[in-house]
């Protein structure tokens, strides 16, 4: 369970999130919004690494992996291990296939693998795993293995942001923030494409194929 009330953060001086409010499902959840609207700064706060006015309630393990990190120059076997020494790690380097980068130096491994790596890491280490842009520098294929590796570990809550709206079609909920307001928390075929042309200033056709949803950018 992860639930937000009422969070407000303020950086600099600055309104950052005004009183997002939501309830994250088993599942994947998906964070969308603009370069800039907040999202970065609302994963922070769940796991405390800023202050925030409200509360948020979490039960269970929150790991986390940032959208970009200081690349150390470490064997990436330990860069697994370092922190959360219980985690069972050895399925989840089966899992996503990275038994061949293990003995190297993560700060050697190409943008993408090293994306790998941290996705394993936050994946056994929480119950509650919150990811900033998971599939950013993964290419196509390892955006959908991926994506699909999330939804086979359904019994977790997975918070992610993602610019990609294909990320949709796997997610079990939606949450659109647009200038550090909450726009949309709810399922996704509900979202509407009206809704996202607002946030984004940007023309979308909502589209539904075999009950799933995509959004096409029309203009
Ligand atoms: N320490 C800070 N002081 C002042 N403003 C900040 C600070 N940290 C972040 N901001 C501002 O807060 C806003 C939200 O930033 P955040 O990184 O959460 O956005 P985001 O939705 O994750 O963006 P992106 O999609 O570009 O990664 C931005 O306008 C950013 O410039």
């Amino acid at each position: 369970m992860l639930t937000l009330r009422n969070i407000s953060v303020r950086l600099g001086g600055k309104l950052i999130l005004s009183s997002i409010s939501f309830s994250a499902v088993k599942g994947i959840n998906v964070i969308l919004g603009p370069n800039g609207s907040g999202k970065t700064t609302l994963l922070r706060a769940i796991i405390g690494m800023i202050k925030y006015d409200g509360e948020i309630r979490v039960d269970g393990e929150i790991s986390y992996a940032p959208a970009e990190f200081f690349s150390p120059s470490m064997k990436v076997l330990d860069v697994l291990k370092a922190g959360r020494k219980r985690a069972n790690y050895e399925s989840y380097i089966k899992e996503l296939n990275v038994e061949k980068f293990l003995e190297r130096d993560f700060s050697t491994l190409s943008s993408g693998e090293r994306k790998l790596i941290l996705v394993t890491k936050a994946l056994a280490e929480g119950d509650n795993v919150i990811m900033d842009e998971p599939l950013s520098n993964l290419d196509v294929k390892n955006k959908f293995f991926v994506m699909n590796i999330l939804k086979k570990f359904n019994h977790k809550t997975f918070l992610i942001t993602s610019h990609e709206l294909e990320t949709l079609r796997y997610a079990d909920k939606a949450i659109v923030i647009n200038k550090g307001k909450l726009e949309y928390d709810g399922g996704v075929s509900d979202l509407s494409d009206d809704l996202l042309s607002n946030v984004y200033g940007i023309k979308f056709k909502k589209i539904q194929v075999d009950g799933k949803t995509f959004f096409n950018v029309t203009g």
